[in-house]
């Protein structure tokens, strides 16, 4: 599909904002959008949810074609869709209750069901000891919580979280996101998480779309993005929560210290990565030290990447990284 936005005046040119977006969110799993701010993430929330209409292609939201619906049945894919903010957009007047019972009073449901809900739901979020404060009354993280709760209320099979922990500190940030996983896994929603972290995408999120400038760049399970990003920007991402390549200013003081050439190579989850990736150099009398690297985990395969200073012949050293390449390692040379 596509998304364009008319110019502000008539002589501005129409601005495209999504272009060519072809993605597919599968029932049950947490999907991550992430981009860079600008990018169109929040247009794409809003066309999911039905609050902008798509300019061309289709747009799927279960098993209704939303392109195009009349007002009146949009609302009742909405109702299927909950949805929560960076601002957690609670009702300041209202308390801790009386915010999560507002979706209710709206949908007609009447007392005390509406109440016994509330409850519920205000147990599964933590915060029934705190029904009756304001939300002024609870940190940042007490009042997503909330947000949560209320989206809850309606019984969604989506929710959609724009930036949900951006105003959170990350000890805070952690605790949401299990929250997020515990009503995804326990209550089997589709979560839709739309981020510029990395960090939030490789602690949840399942598969992730990385959007740039309207368009759809790269897409997989998150082992594969973070495993092996295709594209430059995919990459960046990678590296701003891996820390796994050495920054320009720490190869400049890699260089000073270490007389050869450095070269970082990706970690593989394959049987004996190691030690295929030590013998190409051992055998050929290549001295290859580790001077920089970080391997971690995710999905419980191992992610990251080695960066060796290396001395020996040229040609030897050009040879090994050949056949390096040829199995299939991502090499890549720090040339100065
Ligand atoms: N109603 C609108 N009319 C015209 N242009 C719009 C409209 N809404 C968004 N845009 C433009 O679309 C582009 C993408 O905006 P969007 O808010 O979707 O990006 P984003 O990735 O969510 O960024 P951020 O994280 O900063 O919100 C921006 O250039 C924005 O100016």
């Amino acid at each position: 599909m596509t998304k364009t936005f008319p110019g502000r005046t008539r002589k501005d040119p129409p601005h495209e904002v999504l272009r060519g977006i072809d993605l597919e969110i599968r029932r049950g799993e947490i999907f991550g959008i992430i981009g860079q701010s600008g990018a169109g993430k929040s247009t794409l929330v809003r066309l999911i949810n039905g609050l902008e209409p798509v300019t061309t292609g289709r747009l799927r939201v279960g098993d209704r074609d939303i392109a195009g619906l009349p007002e009146r049945e949009l609302r009742s894919v909405r109702r299927d869709i909950g949805m929560i903010f960076q601002q957690f957009n609670l009702f300041r007047s209202r308390t801790v209750a009386g915010n999560v019972a507002y979706p209710l009073k709206v949908a007609g449901v009447k007392q005390p069901a509406r109440d016994k809900k509330v409850a519920r739901l205000l147990d599964f979020v933590g915060l029934l000891q705190r029904a009756n404060d304001h939300p002024e009354q609870l940190s940042g993280g007490q009042q997503q919580r909330v947000g949560i709760a209320r989206a809850l209320a309606t019984d969604p099979s989506l929710l959609l979280a724009d930036e949900a922990t951006s105003a959170l500190d990350p000890e805070t940030t952690q605790d949401v996101l299990n929250l997020l996983r515990q009503v995804n896994r326990e209550l089997g929603i589709t979560i839709v998480i739309i981020t510029h972290e990395m960090d939030v995408i490789r602690r949840i999120a399942d598969r992730v779309a990385v959007i740039d400038s309207g368009q759809v760049i790269e897409t997989g399970s998150v082992y594969d993005v973070f495993a092996t990003p295709k594209t430059p920007e995919a990459t960046r991402f990678v590296s701003s929560t891996l820390r796994d390549r050495p920054s320009a200013d720490t190869l400049a003081r890699l260089r000073q210290v270490h007389p050869g050439r450095l070269v970082s190579v990706r970690v593989q989850d394959r049987p004996g990565f190691q030690t295929t990736l030590s013998s190409a150099f051992i055998k050929r009398d290549v001295e290859a030290e580790i001077v920089f690297g970080g391997i971690s985990e995710l999905q419980e395969r191992p992610v990251g990447s080695l960066t060796f200073a290396l001395t020996g012949d040229d040609g030897a050293v050009d040879n090994a990284l050949s056949a390096l390449r040829a199995d299939e390692f991502d090499v890549e040379e720090h040339v100065r």
